[in-house]
């Protein structure tokens, strides 16, 4: 697919001597969900905006539809709707005023029918007079996304779209956003929900210290990094484990009652009839059996780990 977003050796140092970009290349397709994630202070924001134009990198070239965010700052900035993480104006105005006054920033002639169908969509038509402050925290949300996409935006950028949002709030929003990425809009999040991404994303990014240290397809990186866990409870607790069990690197637990046996999705054969046959020669039984595979969370947790 064409790359919609395209960030080349970009880096940013603050005044304060902070690197908190470092060379970072990333091509984003279009109509992808691209999900980034890292943990605090990682520069996942700083990232955004840098590609928003709030803040200037301290090198490197950012293009968005191929226009370039310096050089033709104006035709790139068109192109993206931002959602930041919470509203910090606007307290007094009706929500219709200030979603159309969004769109106006842009240039662009009053489309009421455009902001109908956004408030609509949004739940928020109804409102559409109340002032902002008189509205609850999640209808505030709702107003951010409306004034992202006011202006018909080609990538929607989310910075923590659902962090403190009830569970509703987080499912309409993330219907919302397959809605929009099959009108063809890239949207690009950031979110310390790991299930949001495993949920959302068709790709996932993860930065660290300024530093993107992995980009995969999500599939892909589940497959790849996941691991499956077999775990049998057996008849009688063992106290230690026969040698001839020795190379399954098996684990003991529960008091002995349980045997757990971690294997790779990405090998081709698990090893499992060979468990089952070994232990069945050891006169080891079991009642019963489940597996488990690792979520994008243990994921994401032992790589950030491990690149510590
Ligand atoms: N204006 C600024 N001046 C100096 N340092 C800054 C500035 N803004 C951010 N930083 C620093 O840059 C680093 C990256 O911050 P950033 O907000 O991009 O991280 P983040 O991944 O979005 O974090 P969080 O998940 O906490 O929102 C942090 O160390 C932060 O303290």
């Amino acid at each position: 697919m064409s790359p919609i977003v395209s960030i080349e050796n970009l880096s940013k140092v603050y005044a304060s001597g902070l690197h908190a970009l470092q060379d970072v290349n990333l091509t984003i397709s279009k109509g992808e969900i691209f999900a980034l994630l890292g943990p605090n202070g990682a520069g996942k924001s700083t990232l955004i905006n840098t590609v928003c134009g709030i803040v200037t990198p301290s090198s490197g070239r950012i293009r968005v539809a191929g226009h370039d965010h310096l050089t033709d700052y104006r035709a790139a900035r068109r192109m993206i709707g931002l959602v930041p993480q919470e509203l910090t104006t606007d307290a007094f105005e009706k929500v219709w005023d200030t979603v159309s006054f969004s769109r106006g920033l842009f240039g662009l002639r009053k489309d009421p029918g455009h902001i109908e169908r956004i408030l609509k969509d949004l739940s928020l038509y109804e409102k559409r007079d109340n002032r902002i402050m008189q509205l609850s925290g999640g209808m505030k949300r709702r107003v951010l996304i409306a004034k992202a996409l006011a202006h018909e935006p080609q990538v929607l950028f989310l910075d923590e779209p659902t962090a403190g949002v009830d569970v509703e709030l987080r499912q309409d929003m993330w219907r919302l956003v397959r809605r929009l990425r099959d009108q063809g809009v890239t949207v690009i999040l950031t979110t310390h929900y790991i299930e949001e991404a495993e949920e959302m994303a068709d790709r996932v990014g993860v930065i660290r210290k300024g530093r993107i240290i992995l980009v995969e397809d999500k599939v892909e990186l589940m497959r790849k990094l996941g691991k499956k866990q077999l775990t049998l409870h057996l008849n009688e607790p063992i106290t230690a484990l026969p040698d001839s069990l020795a190379d399954f690197g098996l684990q003991l637990a529960s008091g002995g009652r349980t045997l757990i046996y971690t294997y790779d999705t990405k090998r081709e054969r698990t090893g499992i009839t060979g468990l089952l046959t070994d232990l069945a020669a050891a006169g080891i039984g079991f009642t019963d059996l489940d597996t488990s595979q690792s979520s994008l969370e243990e994921i994401f947790v032992d790589l950030v780990r491990e690149r510590a």
